[in-house]
């Protein structure tokens, strides 16, 4: 058997080799001719898996280590018999902690308490539905639209965009990208959305860049119409648009699902599903020698803080967006080179807090959000 697998998948060598060939290319290198022999290829959001790249090879299984799958094909997938996955969920604690630390950093720049603000959290999927649950902990009123999932589960706990459109002071866009059908997300923030907003929200997009129009978001900041803009995934990525790169509060390249746990997940999960695809018994393969950051204790010390200073402090502590931030406004054009060469991030079960003087029920708050003692 013949495997291609993205160079900047982490973890995986070693897993396949027992198998077959495995060939290591980066995924803008994965190109028809390399792929026309191969069985399987393992993959990322670089690689557009398409006709182009598919038709006339002998690819039975599509891997892709990623949750979002808009760069395969599916409907030529599945007519040409081509099978294929995605990682759901594997990243979905990389983007809540990413989504924590943004909120975090927009309030001490915006001088507003998180506690009582109203977030509009746009597809409660896997990443949403966690955006959600930490924002209740830190006191925030949360509105869900997701009209997938109301038309199965009943309207209970959603509400309609419009809703959010009217109450939100901060919404987070959590849906895949879908570019027809009646949930179609492709600019779903354009202008008919922003001409609508009544309370000039803070905008957070970490889902794809397309999901919001990139004119149409420059128009609504100079008009005022939001408050504020969190971008991660961008518009024509990596040529993203620098007049809007200058006006966003925070700016990141693509990297909110990029803790090495979800990496790690991402891996594992592309493995056991090639695994079960091919029947190579290692099913259960997980990967390991996954790095840790040189400190893995917090220490908190609460005396003077308020409960969302110690929370914040903690979060930030795990990760800050901030660097993120500073590294793509130093050179936006090496915006892919920030992502391959992505520091150690771990997620908030990694860390252990160590504290004085911080009241019970806020230590009951970081456990909830996922921190040991
Ligand atoms: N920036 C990054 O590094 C990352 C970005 N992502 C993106 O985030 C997206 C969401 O991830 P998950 O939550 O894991 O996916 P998911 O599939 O678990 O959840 C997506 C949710 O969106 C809902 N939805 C679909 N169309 C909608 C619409 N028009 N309006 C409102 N809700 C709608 C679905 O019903 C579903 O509940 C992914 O598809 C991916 O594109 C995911 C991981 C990392
Ligand atoms: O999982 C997703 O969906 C993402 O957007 C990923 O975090 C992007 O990962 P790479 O394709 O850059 O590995």
């Amino acid at each position: 058997m013949k495997f291609i697998i993205d160079d900047k998948i982490p973890y995986i060598e070693g897993a396949l080799e027992p198998f077959g060939e495995v060939v290591y290319l980066p995924g803008s290198k994965t190109t028809a001719k390399i792929v026309k022999d191969a069985d399987a290829i393992v993959t990322r959001t670089r690689t557009i898996c398409n006709e182009q790249l598919l038709n006339g090879s002998s690819v039975k299984f599509i891997a892709t280590a990623t949750i979002g799958f808009d760069h395969i094909d599916t409907n030529y997938c599945d007519q040409a018999g081509i099978k294929w996955t995605n990682a759901p969920g594997c990243n979905s604690k990389s983007v809540e902690q990413y989504i924590a630390s943004a909120l975090f950093v927009l309030a001490k720049k915006h001088k507003f308490k998180l506690k009582g603000k109203t977030i509009g959290i746009v597809g409660v999927g896997q990443v949403g539905s966690k955006v959600a649950r930490l924002c209740e902990i830190i006191g925030m009123k949360v509105l869900l639209n997701d009209p997938p999932r109301e038309r199965s589960e009943g309207p209970d706990q959603f509400v309609s965009l419009e809703e959010i459109k009217q109450q939100a002071d901060i919404i987070t866009l959590h849906v895949p990208l879908n570019m027809t059908g009646e949930d179609a997300t492709y600019h779903l923030a354009d202008a008919v959305f922003f001409n609508s907003l009544a309370k000039k929200p803070i905008l957070i997009n970490s889902c794809r860049g397309e999901v919001v129009d990139a004119a149409a978001v420059k128009t609504a900041l100079d008009k005022q119409q939001i408050s504020g803009l969190v971008l991660d995934c961008w518009e024509n990525e990596p040529d993203i648009d620098l007049e809007l790169l200058d006006k966003c509060d925070l700016a990141t390249p693509h990297i909110a699902g990029y803790s090495k746990d979800g990496k790690a997940n991402g891996t594992s999960m592309s493995i056991q599903a090639i695994s079960r695809f091919f029947k190579l018994g290692i099913d259960n393969w997980q990967a390991r020698e996954v790095e840790l950051p040189a400190q893995t204790v917090i220490r908190l010390d609460g005396l003077n803080g308020s409960e969302e200073e110690i929370i914040g402090n903690a979060i930030l502590a795990t990760y800050d967006i901030r660097d993120d931030d500073r590294a793509l406004r130093n050179d936006p054009a090496q915006f892919e080179k920030l992502r391959g060469d992505y520091p150690v991030r771990r997620e908030f079960p990694v860390f252990t807090i160590k504290a004085e003087n911080v009241p019970t029920d806020v230590l009951g708050k970081l456990r909830e959000i996922g921190f040991n003692f």
